[in-house]
């Protein structure tokens, strides 16, 4: 039997809300075999991030050298990637190994306010990965550090920092609207020439760790069983969706959606 393939490149949180854990479930919920490479172990849980350990460089090109030179991947999910040598070091192998599909989730700040990427590391994520990126999908406040200083308050805004970000390279941009007001979650999708908005209902609820994570590796399953973008979006978006409104209260602070939301809804 065959089973597309993704790969997340990122960090593990040991909350199980976000990072490496929260992109395997979302693979698995999608039918899609996951495999992984750790960047970084994070100490978290929902009231944040308590620690960050970085692991050698070595330790995580060997990852990626173990999964693509045997098994190999349908679609690339990057997420944590902590410093600029990690971020050389990543857009190195999937030049070697790829062309891949690449979901690039700029991933900087946890919720509680923890760097998740350095400063300095901003300028090599925008000149190394993203021009071999298929989607990027920043958040507001990521879309704002990758440009520089830009106001993004409205949906309007939104589109016009999307297509500033397209022209940095990647085929598609999905600019997330979690961070905004309003009584809709609107996100766009720009692919250089048309910009389509994806909208649902916002939830009223704080348990929202990991939704970045979630919808990127969701994405990268659409595109690991073929879908076109705009689908996989469409997809992805469905699933984020429902797994915000289960969102799960464990732990004492911001807890994490529920991945099998979907199953769970569309089995009863
Ligand atoms: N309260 C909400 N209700 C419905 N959808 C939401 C809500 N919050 C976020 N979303 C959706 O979840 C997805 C992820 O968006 P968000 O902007 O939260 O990403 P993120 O900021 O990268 O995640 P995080 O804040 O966990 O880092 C988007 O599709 C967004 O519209
Ligand atoms: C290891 C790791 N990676 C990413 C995030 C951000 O999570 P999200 O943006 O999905 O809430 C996180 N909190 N921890």
């Amino acid at each position: 039997m065959t089973i597309p393939k993704a790969m997340t490149i990122a960090g593990s949180d040991s909350g199980g809300g976000a990072g490496i854990q929260a992109d395997l479930k979302t693979f698995q919920e999608l039918g899609v075999f996951g495999t992984s490479a750790i960047t970084a172990i994070t100490a978290q849980n929902t009231l944040g991030v308590q620690g960050v350990y970085p692991l050698p460089l070595e330790a995580i090109g060997q990852q990626i050298d173990s999964v693509l030179s045997d098994i190999g991947t349908d679609a690339v999910k990057t997420g944590m990637l902590f410093s600029a040598n990690i971020i050389s070091l990543v857009a190195d192998k999937l030049n070697r190994y790829g062309p891949y599909p690449l979901v690039l989730d700029p991933v900087m700040i946890a919720k509680g306010g923890a760097a998740l990427l350095q400063q300095e590391a901003v300028e090599a994520l925008r000149r190394e990965l993203l021009p071999i990126a298929t989607v990027l999908t920043p958040n507001v406040p990521e879309a704002c550090a990758i440009l520089g200083s830009q106001e993004i308050g409205s949906v309007e805004q939104m589109i016009e920092a999307a297509k500033r970000l397209h022209e940095l390279g990647p085929r598609y941009v999905f600019l997330k609207g979690g961070h905004l007001d309003g009584e809709e979650a609107v996100d766009v999708l720009y692919d250089g020439s048309e910009a389509i908005l994806y909208r649902s209902p916002r939830i009223r609820t704080k348990h929202t760790h990991g939704t970045g994570c979630t919808t990127a590796s969701a994405i990268a399953a659409g595109l690991a069983k073929g879908l076109a973008v705009t689908d996989a979006v469409s997809e992805a978006k469905r699933f984020i969706t429902a797994a915000i409104a289960s969102g799960l209260e464990i732990g004492k602070g911001i807890g994490p959606t529920h991945h099998a939301a979907l199953r769970l809804s569309s089995a009863k």
